[in-house]
């Protein structure tokens, strides 16, 4: 459990401003999902609270401290799983047991992680598998069995379940919200990339919308444990159904505010191309 904080958060890769100026408190145990159009710069916030970019110092704070590289109490889930490939499944998640538990033998280790496997709803005989031998929706669930089996209070994960399809994805939801539920007063911190509206209203106490980069966050909502959608009233509460229309609204709006900036740049640069020509020509 850490709560995260934003304080003008700005961050750009050499020129290229990504993030200009978030202000946001994430408490701790919360469950935020973030989501904007593709470029917004929303791996890029995670990756900051990583510590696997740098912020400006006092910009972006974990647990009351500032940001300074990566950390046992951080662990990210990625897209594409992120599992070494030369080791077996369970290696994967034994290699990282052992850089957060130095003492522990191979017994405990290998003890811990097929709890975490079964917990994941996987096979034991998969343990032994290597990733190539494995299925999308098995990698994802060893990479996530693996991320909590290191028991990180925060954790990031980078649209992990972009790549599945509807089944799994659905249980896969499923495990993660109630692996973080059954946290109770040791719930996890968890920020979460989302391209699905319904993903982020199914998961989330609190959904942040990133504008288009250079961005800000631009629309927030928080749910109490009231209001918190479930996979029943997903489609049936009136009112998560207009936040859905809302969000989506946001989302395209800033997505054709996008296209429109780039026409009128393209016909900006059009005509002052044709400019420079005629006057060549003039010259000439
Ligand atoms: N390592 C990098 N070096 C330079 N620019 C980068 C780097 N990583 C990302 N960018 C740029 O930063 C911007 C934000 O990228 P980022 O991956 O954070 O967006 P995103 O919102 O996660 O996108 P998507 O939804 O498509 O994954 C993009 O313009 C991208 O090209």
């Amino acid at each position: 459990m850490l709560e995260v904080s934003m304080d003008n958060l700005q961050f750009g890769y050499g020129e290229e401003l990504v993030l200009s100026g978030l202000n946001y408190n994430a408490k701790a145990g919360d469950f935020v999902c973030l989501l904007g159009q593709s470029g917004c710069g929303k791996s890029t916030l995670l990756r900051l609270i990583a510590g696997l970019e740098k912020s400006n110092p006092g910009q972006l704070m974990v647990g009351g401290k500032p940001v300074d590289g990566p950390s046992l109490d951080r662990t990210m889930v990625f897209q594409d799983y992120g599992l070494f490939p030369w080791m077996t499944a369970g290696d994967n998640i034994c290699i990282a047991l052992k850089q957060k538990y130095k003492t522990w033998d191979k017994p405990k280790l290998k003890e811990v992680a097929l709890e975490w496997t079964r917990n994941l709803g996987l096979d034991e005989e998969l343990f032994d598998k290597y990733p190539m031998n494995l299925s999308g929706g098995q990698k994802q669930r060893f990479a996530t069995a693996r991320a909590f089996a290191i028991d990180a209070p925060l954790l990031l994960m980078d649209e992990p379940f972009g790549a599945l399809d509807a089944v799994t994805k659905a249980l896969l939801q499923d495990t993660v919200l109630e692996l973080w539920q059954n946290g109770k007063e040791k719930r996890k911190t968890i920020f979460f990339v989302t391209h699905s509206v319904d993903e982020a209203l199914l998961l989330a106490t609190d959904i942040l919308v990133l504008g288009q980069a250079p961005s800000k966050i631009i629309y927030t909502h928080s749910f109490t444990e009231a209001t918190k959608p479930t996979r029943e009233t997903l489609f049936t509460d009136p009112a998560v159904l207009d936040l859905r229309n809302r969000l989506t609204q946001i989302i395209y709006d800033e997505i054709n505010e996008k296209a429109l900036r780039l026409k009128q740049q393209k016909a900006a640069d059009k005509s002052s191309e044709k400019t420079t020509i005629f006057n060549r020509k003039k010259a000439i």
